[in-house]
């Protein structure tokens, strides 16, 4: 735990600030439930729309509720032209975080209900940013290339028919797999940096869309989810296996942090790694592609070098930043992936944060200086 004064604790290390019952990590076995149940078992077992339903509602969905959940999330998916044009308006030197951070602040000043926080409106809300955000993500990818946006289609799940919006097709069902599994693992983290901004952005009793547009800002930095991105800069900057040991002597000795690696929560290691770490090599495996092989030693090289030097583990961002790479998404697109999905946990925290609010402000202990009179002006 970070102290640097007496009863300060930086960075809120170690400190229980509420409750929760959407997600819990638990230390003494390495694992991570969702309303109970382990991660592991829902990303095996169940589709990203059934944990969406899951942290929503706090049950997984019966057939006919599945059905009707789909059906909503399908129908919500295009965009309107206004939107179109506002993405086509934005730089195409900013960031895709910045695009989607605006979106979001667009959906909301065009909400006509944006007044209404009740449960069911932030439910209606939070299914349409769920639809949305991918169609997004797809058109602004696509602008980059020089390419017109591909229409949603509705006869496609949620992660063929992201596919089907970036690329002009679906690839085949172990790729879509993987990307379903890396967004269950990344759809929810507890008291995390940018959950905790959209609850702290909620207790003051603003709009769920202003929360996500802060919680989109939180998640671009690199000590979050702007890691999954550096860490696919990290490995193409190391580029040769060989070089993995001295290129990591040489940045730990330039103080720098390496990305994926280490966690504030998890000190042996991210519960969400081995199921990635599989899902990855499974993906590897299926590419039979020197390159992605290549890329593949290099990533667990530099992962066995630094728990050598440092005994630091990976988080979930080592083994999805590679999977995104190696499922064709351009690098400044894989935190923008993790939009997609952390959306469900934002909001099912805004909305367990307004069920009990209270205003989250806590106190700084000062240390500037002492009370002094104001001179004259000059
Ligand atoms: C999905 C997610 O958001 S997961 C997190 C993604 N972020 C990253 O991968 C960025 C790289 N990692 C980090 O910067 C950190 O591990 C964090 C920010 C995630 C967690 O940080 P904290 O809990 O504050 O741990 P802290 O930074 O105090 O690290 C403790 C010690 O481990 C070292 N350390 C931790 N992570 C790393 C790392 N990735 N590279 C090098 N050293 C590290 C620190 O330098 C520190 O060493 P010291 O005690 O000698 O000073
Ligand atoms: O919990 C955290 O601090 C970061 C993280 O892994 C996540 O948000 O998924």
């Amino acid at each position: 735990m970070t102290t640097t004064a007496p009863g300060v604790h930086r960075g809120l290390a170690g400190v229980v600030v509420d409750t929760t019952g959407i997600s819990t990590v638990i230390q003494e076995t390495n694992s991570l439930t969702y309303r109970g149940y382990p991660v592991q078992d829902l990303a095996a077992r169940r589709s990203f729309e059934e944990v969406a339903h899951l942290l929503w509602h706090g049950e997984l969905p019966d057939e006919g509720q599945l059905r009707d959940f789909r059906a909503r999330e399908r129908a919500l998916r295009p965009l309107d032209r206004t939107t179109l044009e506002l993405l086509t308006r934005l730089p195409d030197t900013c960031h895709p975080m910045d695009v989607l951070r605006t979106a979001v602040s667009f959906f909301g000043a065009e909400d006509p209900a944006e007044d209404d926080g009740s449960p069911a409106a932030n439910r209606a809300k939070s299914l349409t940013l769920l639809a949305r955000l991918p169609t997004v993500v797809a058109a602004d990818q696509r602008r980059r290339h020089g390419l017109a946006p591909i229409p949603p289609d509705p006869s496609l799940g949620y992660a063929e028919n992201f596919f089907h919006m970036c690329f002009g097709g679906v690839p085949a069902p172990e790729v879509v797999r993987c990307f379903e599994i890396s967004l269950v693992l990344y759809a929810e983290h507890s008291f995390n940096a940018s959950t905790f901004t959209a609850r702290v952005v909620t207790s003051t009793l603003s709009d769920l869309h202003s929360a996500v547009t802060a919680a989109i800002g939180a998640l671009k930095g690199p000590l979050h989810g702007g890691a999954n991105e550096a860490v696919m800069r990290m490995l193409l900057e190391i580029g040769d296996p060989r070089r993995a040991e001295e290129w990591l002597e040489e940045a730990l000795a330039a103080q720098r942090k390496i990305m994926g690696f280490g966690h504030r929560v998890y000190k042996h290691g991210d519960s969400r790694v081995p199921i990635m770490q599989e899902a990855l090599d499974r993906l590897v495996a299926r590419a039979a592609d020197p390159e992605a092989t290549r890329l593949a030693t290099l990533h667990a090289a530099l992962r066995d070098a630094m728990a050598g030097r440092k005994g630091i583990h990976p988080n979930l961002d080592y083994p999805a930043g590679l999977a995104y790479h190696l499922m064709g998404f351009d690098t400044p697109v894989f935190t923008p992936l993790f939009v997609m999905s952390r959306v469900t946990g934002w909001t099912a925290h805004i909305t367990e944060q307004l069920a009990h609010n209270a205003l989250i402000r806590p106190l700084a202990s000062y240390d500037g200086p002492d009370q002094r009179a104001v001179p004259d002006a000059a």
